[in-house]
Order: structure tokens, then sequence, then C-alpha cells
């Protein structure tokens, strides 16, 4: 049996003031360090070490590694990011506020632009100064890989080919691996493993930095999933993210 540990990033910025996020490369916030560090203290009280760590091209989700990874005194293990990590484009929603949005196009549309399968977000202009197309870090990328707006259906269609070719095979060859991402690149990521349907992923919220640990038979398929941390504080926390699309949070 083998394990994998997903960890989604500490409180960012606008996770605190309820904003869409996105590819927005947005950094933590002073309680999400604290969460992070927390997360470390976790993983060491439950004796996991890691080989090597994954994590996205976004600072919230690389600084919540960093952290952890010197915590537990892991600086040195390898660590490749990517893009294909990244948390889902919410195209022309970043950097709006989620309840303002509810209170505007209502609770119904603000759920399907969070939490469907395969609906996306309006676009981003592809003039916009903000579009990743003019970001260096995504310079090597092929222009019809470089999104003005992602569904759930579209980050798995990214995060899954990554999963199966370059993480998964680490993890079947013995490897310890954290995984440090993003809300819904961990959502996709859970649906493939799981199959869920497409009708249940809508109920699916990831709380920030509390590692959650699957295990894995040989061939990849989950044998059992928990998170690490106190099951009140995680179902709270769970709701929570829930409710950042209510007109009233
Ligand atoms: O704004 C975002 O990028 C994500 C994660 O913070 O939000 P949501 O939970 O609404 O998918």
């Amino acid at each position: 049996m083998m394990k994998v540990v997903f960890l989604r990033h500490g409180e960012s910025l606008w996770n605190k003031e309820n904003r869409f996020t996105g590819w927005t490369d947005i950094d933590l916030s002073a309680h999400g360090i604290e969460e992070a560090e927390n997360a470390a203290r976790l993983l060491k009280e439950e004796h996991f070490v890691f080989d090597i760590a994954y994590t996205s091209l976004l600072k919230r989700a690389i600084r919540t590694l960093w952290i952890v990874l010197d915590k537990m005194d892991l600086m040195w293990i390898p660590v490749e990011k990517s893009w294909r990590l990244n948390e889902r484009h919410y195209g022309a929603l970043q950097g709006l506020n989620k309840s303002e949005m509810a209170k505007k196009y209502g609770e119904e549309q603000v759920l399907l632009w969070r939490r469907s399968y395969d609906i996306r977000p309006p676009a981003l202009d592809s003039n916009d100064p903000r579009h990743p197309k003019f970001d260096p870090r995504y310079r090597s990328l092929p222009p019809e890989s470089i999104p003005s707006a992602e569904s759930l259906k579209d980050t798995l269609e990214r995060t899954v080919p990554y999963w199966t070719g370059k993480i998964l095979p680490e993890v079947l060859s013995g490897k310890k691996v954290l995984i440090a991402a993003h809300g819904n690149s961990i959502r996709a990521l859970i649906k493939y493993i799981e199959s869920i349907s497409d009708k249940e992923i809508v109920g699916l919220n990831i709380p920030t930095g509390f590692p959650l640990v699957y295990e894995l038979d040989e061939k990849g398929r989950k044998i059992a999933s928990y998170y690490l941390g106190d099951i009140q504080e995680i179902k709270k926390a769970e709701r929570m993210v829930a409710s950042q699309g209510k007109a009233s949070s």
C-alpha cells in the first residue's frame, strides 16, 4: 500500500477577502502561514517523511510547501513545479468578491461557476494585461494550453495527465510524495482518483491547510483517504469554503 499526501495551500490574502483568485498570484495571509505551520506539525506528529514534492507555479502553494518542508527539515528534497497543478483559471471573475457576485447574479449562478463540472466562468479578455499569455512563467506553454477561463473539466484535463504521467509513477515506485496545490486542482484529481460523478463533485470542498492522505493500491486505486487534524475543525473549514459563495457571507 502506498500513501500520497495532498495539501491545499494555507489561507491567501484573497481567500481572506473572499475574492475569486484563480491564476492570480496572491500570497498567504498571516493566518495562512500559521495553517501551513500547523500542517507541518500534523505531518510530523504522524511521522510522515517525503522523498519528492510537487507544486504549482503560484506562490500561495509554493510558500505553503516551503514552510512545510522547512518545518519538517526536508528543504533538500526535489521539488517540481508545474502549471498543471495551478488553481482553476477563474477568467473574468478573478479579483471579484464571491458574496457580491452572489448578490448580483444569485447564489445558484455562483455555485455553478464555483462547483459545477463543465461550466466555464466568463472568459478573461485576451488583451487584458492580467491574461496569462503575458506572464513569463507560462512562456514555454503552447498558446492553445493557456486558458482565458477554465471549468473543473478543463482543470481535470490538464491535471490528470500530470498525475498519471509524472506523480503516480513516483508513488507506485515507492517514493513518498507530497503535493501542495489548490482547491480545484485537488478537486479535479480526487474526482479522477475516486471516479466521483459530475453531479457529486459539486458537494466537494477542500479546506485550506489540512493534509489529505490517500492510500493507494499497486494500480493507483484508492484504498482509503483521510485528513490529518481535528475532524470538527476540518468539517467547519469545509463548510466555510462552501459558504464563501453565499450572498450573506
Ligand atoms: O478563488 C479561487 O481561486 C478558488 C480557491 O480559493 O475559489 P473557489 O473555492 O470559489 O473555487
